[in-house]
């Protein structure tokens, strides 16, 4: 068939030669090494006077054939959501730093991709090096694929400014997406030897808790998510103020509330890894930072029970015997004592050196990170630790509300109304009781324990936290009396000693 038009022509010559060519990509390999170079040195020059297209090549491996190419990488994650659908000839592997199926085209397949209404073409081709294989790194010696990207010379500059950055942009948030999370420690178990420093190691991170599964109040969750959202798509706002891009939160409320959870389904939400600070294991300022360095964009550093981990007022750190007048408050509030974290006398960490760590100029390297600490006693938090700028979210995670009842009864037993909810609310309006042990009471205790059971166990809970805190007020109030009365009686006695003196006085006088 005779082309109609010019750019038909062109059409016609451009894919006769890209035939040509990826028919040579397939039957070089049967040619000795010289007789290829020397072919493809000569044909090169005498196709591109007639090739209207222009090629660009990305490798699989740099010069040092060691790394896998960035580039090649997040092409073939960006041709691998696009190659699944259009390609013809895949291969299934498992990711590299995913527990998934990846899917990605074949070698020798072609796939075609559109931007901004331009049709480009890609290819995968293989190349095999005439260079002997070094015995670790064979596979990367003697296979070696690369991308090759065609497209009519007349978008050039569109493809090279703009094209090409948005493959690579798209392809490193889908790796993202499908890498495997990590939890990383600095627990003190992992010093290493010569250093005597502690250092990041890590596992797989596999928390199922989401904000779905998170009991809270709807709309509070709501914000939660939203501020998160905002702050993770917020990288030329917080370019644009001047700041670094990062952001803290601070969680404070009583044990069994969620803190942990909500740090589970933060990371969840946005993707991030979670690098737990134990802060009783760092040497001093200078580990800090260190350890504060080696942390990657798109993570979270936390640090648990902060009120714990470090004498951060600057006093002198409470031996066990002043421990029981903190007991007694703790005891009034209804609150479980929690035992001080391994003792910390070696660490030399200062509340300055942490001030720096959250927001001094070191902090500003990497980008993208929350930093979260948790407490179960906010008031015990020096103020210039958690003042707003610092810490610029406060989260107060509370008692199990009967709207997050609702969220704990869906996710653990699948209902959404039951006869038995009025009086649970009437209950929870009444007494305290944190979502982990309502969480506890709705899980079966057996196989098939029924709904009923199980929101009976609740119930007894309730009612049992609602006579314990009515004991704990009878109490109060009952050394409220004995104090009131004391106080009376010592004013008594201070009023007849007062009233004895005057009389000695008017006596003598008298005499
Ligand atoms: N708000 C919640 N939503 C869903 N589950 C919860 C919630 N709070 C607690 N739980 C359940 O209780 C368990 C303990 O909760 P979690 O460890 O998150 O509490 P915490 O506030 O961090 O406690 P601590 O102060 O002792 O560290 C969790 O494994 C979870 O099953």
């Amino acid at each position: 068939m005779t082309p109609a038009t010019m750019g038909e022509m062109w059409t016609t010559v451009g894919s006769t030669i890209a035939s040509f060519m990826f028919m040579w990509a397939i039957v070089r390999q049967y040619f000795p090494y010289e007789l290829q170079h020397f072919l493809e040195k000569y044909t090169r020059n005498l196709i591109s006077y007639a090739y209207p297209y222009i090629q660009i090549s990305i490798h699989e491996f740099g010069g040092d054939r060691l790394k896998r190419s960035e580039v090649y990488e997040a092409v073939e994650a960006y041709l691998s959501a696009n190659s699944s659908t259009s390609a013809k000839r895949l291969k299934a592997e498992m990711g590299v730093e995913s527990s998934n199926l990846v899917l990605s085209m074949d070698d020798y397949e072609r796939v075609d991709d559109e931007f901004r209404h331009i049709k480009v073409r890609w290819a995968l081709s293989l190349t095999s090096s005439s260079m002997q294989p070094m015995p670790y790194y064979r596979e990367a010696q003697q296979e070696k694929r690369y991308y090759r990207l065609t497209f009519h010379k007349r978008y050039r500059e569109i493809i090279t400014n703009s094209y090409l950055d948005h493959v690579v942009k798209e392809g490193k948030s889908i790796r993202v997406r499908n890498r495997q999370r990590k939890l990383y420690t600095n627990s003190p178990g992992y010093k290493w030897p010569s250093y005597k420093q502690t250092m990041w190691s890590h596992i797989v991170f596999e928390h199922p808790a989401t904000f779905d599964t998170l009991a809270m109040e709807p709309q509070k969750k709501q914000d939660i998510i939203e501020d998160l959202l905002n702050f993770s798509k917020s990288k030329d706002y917080y370019a644009k103020i001047g700041k670094a891009w990062k952001r803290g939160y601070l969680l404070h409320g009583p044990p069994g509330t969620g803190k942990s959870t909500m740090i589970a389904a933060m990371a969840n939400l946005l993707g991030y890894d979670i690098y737990d600070l134990e802060l009783t294991a760092v040497k001093d300022n200078t580990e800090l930072r260190k350890l504060f360095i080696e942390t990657t964009s798109k993570s979270i550093i936390v640090i648990e029970d902060i009120d714990c981990s470090l004498d951060l007022t600057g006093q002198r750190k409470k031996k066990k015997s002043d421990k029981s007048s903190e007991d007694d408050e703790t005891a009034k509030k209804n609150l479980p004592i929690k035992e001080p974290k391994e003792e910390s006398s070696s660490s030399k960490v200062t509340l300055s050196g942490l001030l720096n760590f959250i927001d001094g100029l070191w902090s500003a390297c990497g980008g993208e990170r929350l930093i979260v600490f948790t407490t179960n006693y906010i008031e015990k938090l020096d103020p210039a630790l958690i003042r707003r700028g610092r810490m610029d979210k406060h989260i107060k995670l509370s008692y199990c509300s009967f709207e997050a009842f609702k969220v704990l009864a869906k996710n653990y037993m699948n209902l959404d109304t039951h006869p038995m909810f009025d009086t649970i609310h009437q209950l929870m309006d009444e007494a305290n009781i944190t979502p982990a042990d309502v969480a506890e009471n709705l899980m079966p205790k057996f196989p098939m324990e029924s709904a009923e059971a199980r929101l009976l166990n609740l119930i007894r809970a309730l009612e049992e936290a609602k006579e314990e805190a009515t004991r704990l007020k009878a109490n109060e109030e009952q050394k409220d009396e004995l104090a009131k009365e004391e106080t009376t009686g010592l004013k008594a006695n201070e009023e007849q000693k007062d009233e004895l003196a005057k009389e000695e006085t008017t006596q003598s006088q008298d005499s």
